[in-house]
């Protein structure tokens, strides 16, 4: 649904002789499917916002191809504005007027008949659950209320593909989980979603597929699980009832097909790292019991996409 190819844009900074050259975006290559929610997780200045506006046909590319929706990003400005809707970081909905009154204007600037607009506009309403506030002034909505008339606006136009940019940043928890909800809803009506973040959680727990994305190129690509296996495989630590035994346990254990290593920790308990821990689990018990070894504990400890972003760039997002 989204090809890229050597996407990249600099941008001029100072003034003439002070002037340097900042590298937003560094040849980016990136493929979306079509259905998919695709997460691009970066630190602030990563160049997410940039690639987003390139592909919203806000922003001329310096160089490089995309394809959006089988519209060419260069020559067909017009045919990919209309498969897409685009919500800009922070939203604009502040204006003295009502989400319905917003939400018609904007399905007639699309070009859509009053009555349809206006169906629409209700049908939009009931969506995003905001049939309560639909009269009242945009002004009087809580953060969570304004995203969601931002989301409704972006989509009114029933678009192919959506740009979200930060869709949740600065919502408190529980407007973030609705948020979720809402983009997930637009999924499964067989949209694509494209959206920014700078939030580990958000682009582990909703996207299909992420691209990490520091000093203006991916560092790493792929679903959020296979992302963190490949980059540092998981960890099984077991217990035995009896610490006497835990030397043999180790040896046990080392000898199955689902482990890759085994080692006995100061404290008496066994460290595991296999490669998926679901399936190694019942192996590991299984083993443990046919060897006549007592097992205490068993836990499961997966790495987060944190250590994925360390391993890829020496440093946290967190701290980022
Ligand atoms: N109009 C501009 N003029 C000069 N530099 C810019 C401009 N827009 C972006 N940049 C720079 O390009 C780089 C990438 O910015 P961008 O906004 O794409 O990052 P981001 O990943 O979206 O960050 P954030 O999470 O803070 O929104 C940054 O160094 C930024 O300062």
């Amino acid at each position: 649904m989204i090809e890229t190819s050597g996407l990249r844009k600099s941008f001029q900074t100072g003034r003439r002789r002070k002037s340097t050259d900042v590298e937003a975006v560094a040849g980016l290559d990136l493929t979306v499917a079509e259905g998919e929610i695709f997460g691009f997780l970066g630190p602030n200045g990563a160049g997410k916002t940039t690639t987003l506006r390139m592909l919203a046909t806000l922003l001329r590319p310096d160089a490089g191809d995309a394809v959006i929706a089988g519209a060419d990003l260069r020559t067909q400005q017009a045919q990919v504005r209309r498969s897409i809707g685009y919500i800009a970081q922070g939203g604009g909905t502040w204006d003295d007027v009502t989400a319905r009154e917003e939400l018609v204007m904007q399905a007639r600037m699309h070009g859509i008949g009053k009555a349809e607009a206006q169906s629409r506009a209700v049908a939009a309403l009931d969506a995003f659950d905001l049939t309560e506030y639909a009269d009242r002034n945009c002004r009087t909505y809580s953060g969570g209320q304004r995203r969601r008339v931002d989301i409704a606006l972006g989509v009114i136009h029933r678009p192919k593909v959506l740009f979200l940019d930060e869709p949740t940043s600065g919502l408190d928890p529980q407007s973030r989980s609705h948020m979720w909800d809402e983009i997930r809803r637009l999924r499964s009506e067989g949209m694509t979603v494209f959206l920014t973040t700078h939030y580990l959680d958000e682009a582990d727990a909703l996207c299909d597929r992420i691209a990490i994305i520091d000093g203006g190129g991916i560092v790493a690509e792929g679903t959020p699980t296979a992302l963190k296996r490949s980059i540092a495989g998981e960890v099984v630590t077991v217990g035995v009832a009896d610490a006497g035994a835990a030397e043999k346990a180790s040896g046990v254990l080392a000898e199955q097909e689902c482990v890759r290593s085994a080692e006995v920790r100061e404290d008496g308990g066994l460290r595991l790292s296999v490669d998926a821990g679901e399936t190694a689990m019942p192996q590991i018990m299984r083993a443990l019991a046919d060897a006549g070894i007592e097992l205490a504990t068993i836990e499961l400890h997966r790495p987060t996409l944190d250590d994925v972003f360390l391993t890829k760039t020496g440093r946290s997002l967190r701290e980022s």
